[in-house]
């Protein structure tokens, strides 16, 4: 079943810088897509025009069958639940445990306190923290913090986990811990999303990778490897058909 849909999507950004160019994909419910690229390759771009963080500048992104740019406002905090977000960009409280952290993004939904206790710990003992749950952010490791970041977008059950550049700054052991977490949990039939710079860690991992070269979705392999070398000449392409259209200007 499909789950996500991007129909030519492109982002440009106010200050015409482009995000994502005319892209278009399909993924299925419960798969693992890597989505790689250059650093400014439009990863993050992609990622925040899923979740609706960000809006599209023209096309059509459907979740779950349903068209995001149709989607009333009322709706959009109960659309938004659906989706797991693990992003740097959205650090924990310095001035909260880990096992508050990871509290706070349940309060929207409005259980009752036992049951967010019991949910939260859960979630710490499935993403191998449980130990460090009375620790402030600034007495977490690298890989810790990762792994609080996880389970904080593990809490609210979603169907589609939105990952960031999960294994940066983390250690070749912690990097391939926490990508056979993200497996195990897709095992469990969450969609699993995930932007990565890691050539080796994507390699290894044969899940299907979408490759993009200056925002443009330039491969999409089943079994897919972090194409570096594909990169290379598509950029060179890109580089040349520019030099050729400004030489006409
Ligand atoms: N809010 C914004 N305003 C203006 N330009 C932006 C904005 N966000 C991203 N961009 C630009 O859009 C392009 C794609 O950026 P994006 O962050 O999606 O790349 P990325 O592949 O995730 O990069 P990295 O691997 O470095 O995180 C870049 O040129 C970037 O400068």
């Amino acid at each position: 079943m499909k789950e996500i849909e991007f129909k030519n999507v492109t982002k440009v950004f106010s200050n015409d810088v482009i995000g994502i160019e005319n892209v278009s994909f399909e993924i299925e419910k419960g798969e693992f897509v890597f989505i790689v690229g250059r650093s400014g390759s439009g990863k993050s771009t992609l990622l925040k025009l899923l979740s609706s963080q960000i809006e599209p500048t023209s096309g059509n992104i459907l979740v779950g069958g349903i068209d995001t740019g149709k989607l009333p406002d009322y709706k959009r905090p109960y659309f938004r639940r659906q989706f797991g977000i693990m992003e740097r960009e959205l650090g924990l409280l310095d001035d909260r445990t880990a096992f508050d952290n990871v509290s706070l993004a349940m309060y929207a939904t409005e259980q009752p306190a036992r049951l967010i206790k019991k949910r939260v710990g859960q979630v710490l003992s499935t993403t191998g923290i449980s130990h460090r749950a009375l620790a402030f952010p600034h007495e977490l490791s690298v890989g810790e913090t990762a792994r609080v970041l996880l389970a904080r977008a593990l809490v609210i059950n979603p169907k589609i986990m939105i990952v960031d550049e999960p294994t940066a700054n983390l250690d070749p052991d912690a990097s391939w811990d926490l990508m056979c977490l993200l497996d195990d949990l897709n095992r469990l039939g969450v969609t699993m999303i995930v932007a990565s710079h890691s050539r080796e860690l994507v390699t290894i991992m044969k899940k299907r990778v979408i490759t993009l070269v200056s925002g443009v979705k330039v491969l999409d392999e089943k079994h897919g490897i972090y194409n570096s070398k594909a990169m290379d000449i598509f950029e060179e392409k890109r580089v040349e058909s520019e030099r050729k259209r400004n030489q006409k200007l």
